[in-house]
């Protein structure tokens, strides 16, 4: 059995699955047999792995000593993957890159041109790219013949138009790159192509996704295409986040270089670490700790996560010059009943309703059969993109 193995490293966790593959059926020819992540690092790792049939192929909880970072639970989850993959072929491997920079406009076969490239962009995603980028070179050193492709989170986005895609600074810092990328692509790619399935009547039209996850953005979709998005030049702008502040005002950084006399290095440990959630409530970044406490800073940082969707919702909205549906998705806008309730009263003023119970059981339409706008629950699956791409990739070069 030949096999496409997907990798995935997001902020708080590392997602694999592992599709069959027969590539002389086309995108039609990939089968999921394994679909697994460590989440919570940071927080409560665990892993956790399910068979295509649904049996948990394992569970296992670590302490945060065992498994203190994004590293030591890619080696936990390379390890265990060993032991279970060892009789089968692998056709190829898919990589979510979360930084494909001015030229990644499209997944690219890995070639040490690419990946060099990449590499230029670690100081852009700082929190990702080294992590997305160390498996590739392992397995490139290991196994060159093996065809391995980089699905960038940016390229969705690289159609944006100009007015979406600029900063208000000299035209000479856009074409240096300097633009507003946006990203989580891979995920709101794959929502654009669910739409047409599970809701014709809303997907070609205006569409705002809210992609909230540990990392957390989300995208203006009109007919299946993006035309704006909260994340700009790096995972750093938009939607308050995990651990990162979101949208912040430039002179804040300048306060801490030269009022308070931080340099480059402590400012990056601050933005990717220690903002956010866990920076507003001294608690946690992991929503799930925050809406279990009573302590009044975890519901401030709750309140303050909601209030900026909300915000960003009025400004995509107004990128769309209209909106025919509202989509939830990733780890908390999949996960967590009441966040999406308060995002929606929030935008009652939109003519958002919600169905209590519809909500409760996170039916696929969650909105009221009232509401203006209906409102859906759209699980992502950045990892069957990937193998999507992967797929296309390696059978374009082998026919080429
Ligand atoms: N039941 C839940 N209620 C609230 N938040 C949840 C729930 N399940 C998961 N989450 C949150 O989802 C986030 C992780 O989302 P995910 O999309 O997997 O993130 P990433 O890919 O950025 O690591 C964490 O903040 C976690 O707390
Ligand atoms: C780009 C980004 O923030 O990704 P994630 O949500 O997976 O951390
Ligand atoms: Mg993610």
């Amino acid at each position: 059995m030949e096999t496409v193995l997907v990798i995935n490293s997001g902020s708080s966790s590392l997602k694999f699955q592992v599709f069959e593959v027969h590539p002389q059926q086309g995108a039609t020819g990939l089968k999921r047999q394994l679909k697994g992540q460590v989440d919570g690092v940071g927080s409560r790792p665990r892993l956790r792995a399910v068979n295509w049939d649904g049996s948990v192929a394992t569970d296992r909880t670590f302490s945060t000593d065992e498994m203190p970072d994004m590293a030591t639970a890619m080696t936990f989850a390379a390890d265990w993957l060993r032991s279970t993959q060892q009789h089968v072929d692998l056709f190829a491997v898919g990589h979510r890159v979360v930084h494909g920079g001015p030229a990644g406009d499209q997944p690219r076969l890995v070639t040490p041109e690419v990946l060099a490239a990449l590499e230029r962009c670690i100081p852009l995603a700082p929190l990702h790219q080294p992590h997305n980028l160390a498996p590739i070179r392992v397995l490139a050193a290991r196994r060159p013949d093996l065809p391995q492709v980089a699905c960038f989170d940016t390229a969705f986005h690289r159609g944006h138009g100009p007015l979406a895609d600029h900063f208000a600074i000299p035209l000479a810092l856009y074409e240096e790159g300097v633009r507003r990328y946006g990203f989580h692509g891979l995920s709101y790619e794959y929502i654009a192509t669910r739409l047409p399935e599970v809701a014709p009547d809303i997907a070609r039209g205006k569409v705002i996704v809210a992609h909230l996850g540990s990392g957390a953005s989300m995208c203006a979709l009109e007919n299946g295409r993006s035309i704006d998005s909260t994340m700009s030049f790096t995972g750093l702008d938009g939607l308050p986040m995990g651990t990162r502040p979101g949208q912040i005002d430039p002179g804040v950084i300048l306060h801490l270089m030269s009022g308070k006399g931080w340099d480059a290095a402590a400012i990056e440990r601050f933005l990717y670490h220690d903002c956010g959630l866990k920076g507003l409530s001294g608690i946690s970044n992991d929503m799930r700790e925050l809406e279990a406490s009573d302590d009044p800073r975890a519901a401030f940082a709750v309140d303050y996560f909601v209030y900026r969707v909300a915000l960003s919702t009025g400004m995509l909205a107004a990128a769309l010059g209209g909106l025919d549906a509202f989509v939830f998705t990733a780890g908390i806008g999949e996960n967590s009943a009441s966040i999406r309730a308060r995002v929606a009263e929030r935008l009652a003023w939109l003519g958002i309703k919600l169905d209590p119970t519809a909500n409760a059981r996170r039916n696929l339409r969650i909105s009221a059969p009232d509401s203006r706008i209906p409102v859906l629950v759209v699980p992502t699956d950045e990892e069957s993109m990937i193998a999507r791409h992967t797929l296309a990739v390696v059978t374009a070069k082998k026919n080429a």
